[in-house]
């Protein structure tokens, strides 16, 4: 398998490229050049299987001359026997047609975890053959960085340096980030929001000063390898709901694109996926530009989904990419405009491309408040305002009603527990495995959020690959 850049002129690479590279030397992102395809027949016979052996028969045709089938489905095997679900992703039913696929069962206890053990463990194993030292900078809105730290703390060939928004992420967030003291991990909690970081953290990997020292390395969901293990959830949920013969419906809580992008990808594989719902809370840009072609960015707002705080959303440029009919410079072109301007408009092929397979819909504090208050009262279930932003898209995009509809539940609710207590009045207890969370020590610097003085801080900590 080879994998080609959203902006057409870095060099095309394999999965073990791709996966050391994170975003591509022109500033893309790597897409496969073409998507594997799976009949009928071959849908069927993945009924059933274990989650690890489901995640190797899915993701086996992008590893493709990278890793032998015996290789990746030891490393599914490790990286899935860490979750504390025996399914690993349960589906749970709300009433006759909504669902929640709960993600949020491994160590870090939101949906990174299940591409990012994985991550960590491809890694290693790359890291290992060639002999080099991987230097990781990556942006969190608060997920993703505990789930990167947990997934390569105390690996000998990695350091990782993670930025987040300061006084922006949840208690519980933050705690699980900093309070992991191994020498190899550095949180950095910046003045500004998740966009500022992850414009730096794309930044770095194109500044020859830092890459003509460091092999920087990404575990946000610019890096393939992340999206690639995502994809294999959609496939366990709609298997388990009668596809292929019968079709099912997501609805995704969104910030980067890189959650609901993994459904598409799975539709092009051949899954029977009636439609992607795009859920955003206010930071609505994704929703503007999928509803009438506007994407433009203001400022972030926080929320109380604050790992959604996000306006310039990663892997929107893949979609673009994907159903704007594959043009690498046309869409440089149009990206370069967006960098400039932080506005575009969606070009009427990219427009009618989305609108085949996506919907989307916005959620206010009030809508979002409203959600966990029904999946509480009406269920039983107490979800994390992610998931009930999600749970709000799913119950209004009007989907007929023999189509189930499942919501990705992101995230579990103690990460949330001031927001979720807020409309529910039940504060969800913290999982026995992060219980003295609170009693340990925390680390982390403080830095201005300037792209040197970051840079700086990565320049004298790291250690230079060979
Ligand atoms: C709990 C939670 N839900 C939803 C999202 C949105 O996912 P994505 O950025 O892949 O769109 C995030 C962050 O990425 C998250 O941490
Ligand atoms: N919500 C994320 C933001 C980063 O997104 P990613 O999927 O690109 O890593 C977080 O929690 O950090």
């Amino acid at each position: 398998m080879k994998y080609v850049s959203t902006r057409g002129s870095a060099p095309a690479l394999d999965f073990e490229g791709v996966t050391l590279a994170g975003l591509a030397s022109d500033g893309g992102l790597y897409v496969p050049e073409a998507w594997p395809q799976f009949s009928a027949a071959e849908l069927a016979a993945m009924r059933g299987l274990h989650y690890a052996e489901l995640a190797t028969r899915v993701m086996l045709p992008f590893v493709a001359g990278s890793l032998s089938e015996d290789q990746l489905r030891d490393l599914c095997r490790q990286a899935y026997a860490r979750f504390a679900h025996a399914a690993v992703v349960p589906l749970r039913q709300l009433d006759e047609q909504q669902w929640l696929l709960e993600l949020f069962h491994g160590p870090t206890l939101a949906f990174k975890d299940v591409a990012l053990q994985l991550l960590g463990l491809l890694f290693e194993t790359f890291l290992a053959r060639s002999g080099d030292h991987l230097t990781i900078v990556g942006a969190t809105s608060g997920d993703t960085g505990s789930a990167a730290i947990d997934a390569v703390a105390g690996r000998e060939r990695v350091d990782i340096f993670m930025l987040h928004p300061d006084g922006r992420v949840s208690d519980v967030q933050r705690r699980q980030m900093t309070t992991v003291l191994a020498p190899n991990v550095h949180n950095i909690a910046i003045d500004g929001s998740f966009d500022d970081a992850q414009a730096s953290v794309k930044r770095m990997f194109n500044d020859p000063a830092m890459t003509g020292r460091f092999h920087i390395g990404a575990v946000n969901s610019i890096n393939w390898a992340r999206l690639m293990a995502q994809v294999v959830y959609y496939f366990a949920a709609a298997l388990q709901l009668g596809a292929p013969e019968r079709k099912v419906a997501f609805s995704v809580p969104t910030g980067n694109f890189g959650d609901v992008f993994a459904g598409y990808v799975a539709a092009q594989m051949g899954l029977p996926i009636e439609r992607l719902i795009v859920a955003t809370n206010v930071n609505d840009i994704l929703h503007r530009a999928l509803s009438d072609g506007d994407y433009s960015a203001g400022e972030v707002t926080p929320t109380a989904a604050p790992s959604m705080d996000i306006q310039v959303s990663s892997n929107f440029e893949r979609l673009l990419f994907d159903v704007g009919g594959r043009d690498g410079s046309a869409l440089a072109e149009q990206m370069r405009g967006f960098e400039a301007t932080r506005a575009m408009r969606l070009t009427n092929a990219q427009r009618e491309g989305a609108a085949t397979l996506f919907s989307s819909a916005r959620a206010d504090a009030d809508d979002t408040a409203r959600a966990m208050r029904w999946a509480y009262e009406q269920c039983g279930e107490v979800i994390d305002p992610h998931t009930a932003i999600g749970l709000h898209a799913a119950r209004a995009a009007g989907i007929a009603t023999d189509i189930p509809v499942v919501t990705l539940a992101t995230a579990h609710p103690a990460k949330f527990r001031d927001a979720v207590e807020r409309s529910t009045g039940v504060r969800p207890p913290l999982p026995a495995r992060v219980g003295d969370l609170f009693a340990r020590e925390e680390r982390y610097d403080r830095l201005s959020g300037d792209y040197d003085d970051i840079a700086a801080y990565v320049a004298e900590r790291g250690t230079e690959s060979r």
